[in-house]
C-alpha cells in the first residue's frame, strides 16, 4: 500500500458506499492508523466502526494534511462544495479515487491540477466482502498507485479495470445500482408469496433466503446462470409456468434493460 500514518489514505464521505468500504476495509485488517475519515455527519452504524477502531474523524480536510490518497464518496452534487476544501490537502502526487455516479475525471483535474485520479464505481455488498468494483484510471496514475487502488478494491470484492472513462457509466446501471435491483425482487417475490396465501413473516423468509440462496450457488458454482436455472425448471413443471410470464417477449429481460438504460441515462446527467 502506498499510504501509512504520515501519508494517510482521506476518505471524504463516510455514508452508505464509504462506509461500507471502510468497514470492509476494517473487516480485512487495513491498518486504521493510516486512515482519516473526513465527514460532518456520518451515519450512527459508521460512526461506531470509526470510533470502534480509533480511526481520526473530522468534520473538515484537516489542513496540513499529506494524503497519499484521498477518496472522494460524496454525493455528486456535493462536488462543488467539497472540491474547492480538498484543494489545499492535494499534492501534486495525491492519488484520487472518486467512487461518485457521473462526476468526470476532468472536474477533478479542474480542481486540483494534473494529478492522478482514479474513477471507481463500487457496490454496497463491498461491505460483506463480495463487492465489484469498476475502475478507469487517467493517463498520471502510477503502476504503485494502480496496485494500491487495485489491492483497496479487491480487499472488498471484485475489480474490472475499464479501458474508457464512458464505460463507468455502464458498470454504474448494472452493478453500481444493481443490488437495489435484487433488493426489489426480493421485496416484490416477498409480496408475490403474500398475495399467495403465505404469512408476511414467511413470504420474507422464503424470498429472503431464495435470493440469498440462489446468489451463493451462482457465486460457487463452475455453471453458467442458464445451466442453474435450466437445473430448477422441470420439463412442463411449476419453474417452466412462472418462466414463460418472466422471459415473455414483454418479460424481465426488457423491463431490466429499460432499468438499467435510465440507470446509465442518470449517470450521464449527473456530469452537470
Ligand atoms: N450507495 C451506493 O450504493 C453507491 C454510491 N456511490 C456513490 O457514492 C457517493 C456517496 O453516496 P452514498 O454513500 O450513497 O451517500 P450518503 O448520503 O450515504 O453518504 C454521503 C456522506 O457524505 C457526507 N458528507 C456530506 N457533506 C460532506 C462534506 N462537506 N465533506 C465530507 N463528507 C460530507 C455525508 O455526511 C454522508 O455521510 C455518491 O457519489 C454515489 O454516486 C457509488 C456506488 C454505489
Ligand atoms: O443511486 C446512485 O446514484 C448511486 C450510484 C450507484 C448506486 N448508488
Amino acid at each position: 500500500m502506498i499510504f501509512s500514518k504520515e501519508r494517510p489514505f482521506l476518505l471524504v464521505g463516510a455514508g452508505r458506499m464509504g462506509g461500507a468500504m471502510l468497514s470492509g476495509w476494517m473487516a480485512e485488517g487495513v491498518d486504521p492508523s493510516a486512515i482519516v475519515v473526513s465527514d460532518p455527519s456520518p451515519p450512527e452504524e459508521v460512526r461506531a466502526v470509526i470510533t470502534g477502531h480509533g480511526i481520526r474523524l473530522a468534520p473538515e480536510p484537516p489542513a496540513g494534511l499529506e494524503p497519499a490518497v484521498v477518496m472522494v464518496a460524496v454525493k455528486p452534487q456535493l462536488m462543488n462544495k467539497v472540491l474547492p476544501m480538498l484543494a489545499p490537502v492535494v499534492k501534486p502526487d495525491t492519488l484520487v479515487v472518486s467512487v461518485a455516479a457521473g462526476t468526470p475525471v476532468t472536474t477533478f483535474e479542474a480542481a486540483f491540477g494534473p494529478v492522478p485520479v482514479a474513477r471507481a464505481m463500487p457496490n454496497t455488498p463491498s461491505m460483506v466482502g463480495r463487492g465489484i468494483t469498476g475502475v478507469y484510471p487517467n493517463a498520471a496514475v502510477t503502476a504503485d498507485q494502480k496496485d494500491t487502488v487495485g489491492s483497496l478494491l479487491s480487499a472488498v470484492g471484485e475489480v474490472v479495470w475499464l479501458e474508457t472513462e464512458d464505460e463507468i457509466d455502464l458498470v454504474t446501471g448494472v452493478s453500481g445500482s444493481g443490488p437495489a435491483y435484487v433488493f426489489w425482487m426480493a421485496e416484490c417475490l416477498a409480496a408475490a408469496g403474500e398475495t399467495a396465501g403465505l404469512s408476511p413473516e414467511t413470504a420474507k423468509r422464503l424470498a429472503i433466503a431464495t435470493v440469498c440462496g440462489a446468489g451463493e450457488l451462482m457465486h460457487r458454482s463452475k455453471e453458467d446462470p442458464s445451466v442453474l436455472r435450466q437445473n430448477v425448471t422441470s420439463p412442463n413443471g411449476t419453474t417452466a409456468a412462472a418462466l414463460e410470464v418472466l422471459m415473455a417477449e414483454d418479460g424481465l429481460k426488457p423491463l431490466l434493460e429499460t432499468a438499467v438504460a435510465a440507470a446509465v441515462r442518470r449517470a450521464k446527467e449527473l456530469r452537470g
